[in-house]
């Protein structure tokens, strides 16, 4: 008797979404809405330099599960956690930081289907709940984590089976 295993891999977020050169497009897409908002453009004067975009876009990439440099080459967590301490964020510029990251998505042509969009908002909304709440004066700080590698969630792509 011959049995047959369809094995059929879930892509990562990072290449179902196109790789380094997405994630490239989508932070300064995203960076470039900032640098013209009210809200937030306080919180980077002199407008968002390519260093930071280049950062950024290590962050997000390694956490879409992409290549893990900026845990190996950056400073992993420890580095990007305290980028927020005492930045004061509030809740209003929690909320225009989330909707204009959706918003980047869009202009960058990010895959538009349900499923990816809604693993990409849940961690724009996860991370920047943690953001505002690191950024708040006192605030209780987890210091060492492993940077977060996201998932699908409850929804993968939907792949026919042939
Ligand atoms: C999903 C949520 C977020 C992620 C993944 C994220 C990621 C990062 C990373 C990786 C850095 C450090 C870049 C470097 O290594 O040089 C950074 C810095 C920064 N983030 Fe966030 N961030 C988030 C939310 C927020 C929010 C909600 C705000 C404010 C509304 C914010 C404001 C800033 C600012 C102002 C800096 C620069 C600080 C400095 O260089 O002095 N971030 N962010």
């Amino acid at each position: 008797m011959i049995t047959v295993l369809h094995v059929t891999e879930t892509p990562t977020l990072f290449d179902w979404a196109g790789g380094s050169a997405a994630f490239e497009r989508l932070i300064n897409a995203f960076y470039d809405r900032v640098e013209g908002d009210e809200l937030l453009t306080p919180l980077f004067p002199g407008g968002v330099s390519d260093e930071h975009r280049t950062h950024v876009t290590a962050w997000w990439s390694e956490v879409f599960g992409g290549p893990a440099e900026y845990s190996s080459e950056l400073g992993g967590y420890h580095r990007m956690v305290n980028k927020h301490v005492d930045l004061g964020i509030t809740p209003e510029q929690r909320y225009r930081f989330a909707s204009l990251m959706s918003l980047a998505a869009d202009d960058a042509g990010l895959p538009d289907d349900p499923e990816f969009r809604a693993a990409f908002v849940g961690y724009v909304e996860w991370g920047t709940r943690i953001a505002l709440a690191n950024s708040q004066p006192g605030a209780d700080i987890v210091q060492q984590a492993p940077v977060p590698r996201w998932g699908w969630g409850v929804a993968p792509p939907y792949q026919p089976s042939n």
